[in-house]
């Protein structure tokens, strides 16, 4: 978006206000900017001005585009849709462009965020950005702008900067983050994932075991993992695959490049390969994955593949509606004794393919989880993990192991980890962390860990700033940038330089 820019450049000259009141009460102050730039400020919730009417190209004979929404003179860069028109206005600047048609969607937005904030939803940095421009910081919504100005803060240094904040706003942002008032009041402060998983069992990442053998795996296994180029487990594998071998639930927490996928996928191998007798195909599915989407299914599906390829009798393939639902039902007639799937399709085939036999389940992983509960995905989770656990009742049969891996403490994820997993082993969350954090900084000798960011709305100059903040705030020289496009190997180095803390 364009927005951070355009605020950049304004020069607040207008009075600071304190609560919506005072702010109907300021007189319209106007806003400077470089060069030919004009912005108008008012109060958010009094009546709009007038729409300028704006230049119509005579020669053409109609209005382009652009000069529909912005006419001469006015922030030509800043509106670029709807959402920035919602951003405008909720910030008090109003663009004499607006059209009648583009007032009202503008106003829906800001009152939709503003319902959301008062739910209790966490504001996103446009929100608080709203809240904290308006002076609008009730104790109720103290703590959600105190996370969203911590995000800010670290994802978007810039806006804070003296170019926009004057000092008495710059005390008020220090309050806030203390989960205070501007009045000093004390507001509710948001729970800790620590404090909402009390009673659960946390284990820190701070040491890689030096062979896999050390962690509890199959001696075939440590072998064959060498073999196929992993030498040694990274610190979160080394935390994780003991508890997930241990046969409790467990929820692992570390951004993407951590080796969530071999520290859940390890262990699941070493439990089928040591059953006795030998599992056979005709048995059906012992273990579910479910991923986000068909991309992730099918890196999965790749690593397990490769980890199956040293036990001939057990076979495992991914499920995400690419292939022809034909080709589906036939493999799963055959047996796939691991299956990797999107959540869509494996109610789809738990619904629609009688072959599909999943009686026998030992385990169910949910990968990227915070990812899933933010594209709204847990309902089918929800629903496809009920019916499973109701088709191993009815067979008789224990209930499933959970593991649960996410490089995102999702605000829903408590919620959902404790619906889903029972008394589960935390590895790699901060005791501190907050939920709703989108990176997870994990313990490492030397000092904290990478810093790595999984939200969907964090982009690249996002994990730069990150990468800055931890060099300069935690003293690490090699933070690393780590994101999707960037192969596997480069993410595993990258993943790996951050834990040693070079
Ligand atoms: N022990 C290891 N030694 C060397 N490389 C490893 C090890 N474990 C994982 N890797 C490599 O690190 C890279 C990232 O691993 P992986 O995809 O499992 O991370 P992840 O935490 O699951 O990330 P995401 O959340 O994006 O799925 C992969 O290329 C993988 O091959």
């Amino acid at each position: 978006m364009e927005d951070d820019g355009m605020i950049l450049n304004l020069v607040w000259n207008g009075e600071d206000r304190e609560t919506d009141d005072d702010a109907q009460e300021a007189p319209p102050a106007v806003m400077k900017g470089h060069g030919r730039k004009r912005v108008s400020v008012i109060p958010g919730d009094e009546e709009l001005p007038p729409a300028k009417k704006s230049k119509v190209d005579k020669r053409a004979g109609k209005r382009s585009g652009k000069e529909r929404r912005v006419p001469r003179g006015m922030v030509t860069d800043a509106i670029n849709g709807p959402g920035d028109l919602g951003d405008a206005v909720g910030n008090g600047v109003a663009y004499e462009g607006l059209g009648k048609q583009e007032k009202p969607m503008a106003r829906a937005q800001v009152a939709g965020r503003r319902e959301r904030a008062a739910k209790g939803a966490t504001v996103g940095a446009e929100g608080a950005r709203e809240f904290v421009n308006r002076h609008v910081v009730q104790p109720e919504e103290a703590a959600d702008v105190a996370s969203a100005v911590a995000q800010m803060l670290a994802l978007d240094k810039k806006y804070v900067g003296d170019e926009y904040f004057t000092s008495e706003k710059k005390c008020k942002l220090k309050a806030v983050k203390k989960g205070q008032t501007s009045k000093g009041e004390g507001g509710p402060r948001r729970k800790s994932a620590a404090e909402r998983f009390a009673g659960w069992e946390h284990r820190p990442c701070k040491e890689a075991a030096k062979d896999w053998g050390d962690l509890g795996l199959a001696d075939s296994l440590s072998c064959h993992l060498k073999a196929c180029g992993f030498k040694a487990p990274q610190k979160l594998q080394s935390a994780a695959i003991p508890a997930v071998l241990s046969g409790r639930d467990v929820l692992m927490a570390a951004g993407p490049g951590a080796g969530k996928t071999l520290a859940y996928l390890a262990p699941i191998v070493h439990d089928l390969q040591a059953q006795e007798p030998r599992i056979s195909r005709g048995e059906g599915t012992h273990a579910v994955v479910l991923c986000p989407s068909r991309e992730a299914c099918s890196a999965v599906g790749d690593v397990l593949a490769v980890l199956l390829k040293r036990y001939h009798w057990l076979t495992g393939g991914h499920f995400t509606g690419t292939d022809n639902r034909g080709h589906e039902k036939a493999r799963l007639r055959k047996g796939t004794t691991v299956v990797v799937a999107t959540v869509s399709r494996l109610l789809d085939h738990m619904e629609n393919t009688a072959a599909f036999r999943v009686n026998e389940l030992r385990w169910l992983v949910i990968d990227q989880c915070g990812r899933q509960l933010d594209s709204r995905l847990d309902a089918k989770v929800r629903i496809a993990q009920r019916r499973l656990q109701e088709g191993l009742e009815s067979a008789g049969n224990p209930r499933q192991r959970m593991v649960v891996a996410t490089g995102w403490l999702h605000q829903k994820l408590p919620r959902f980890v404790s619906w889903a997993l029972q008394s589960p082993i935390c590895v790699g969350v901060r005791p501190e962390a907050r939920e709703g954090e989108r990176c997870v900084f994990l313990e490492a000798e030397g000092g904290m860990g990478i810093v790595v960011d999984d939200g969907p709305a964090a982009g690249k100059s996002g994990m730069a700033g990150m990468s800055r903040k931890a060099r300069r705030q935690i003293g690490m020289s090699g933070a690393s940038k780590v994101w999707g496009e960037r192969g596997g190997g480069q993410r595993g180095r990258g993943a790996g330089k951050g834990w040693a803390g070079r």
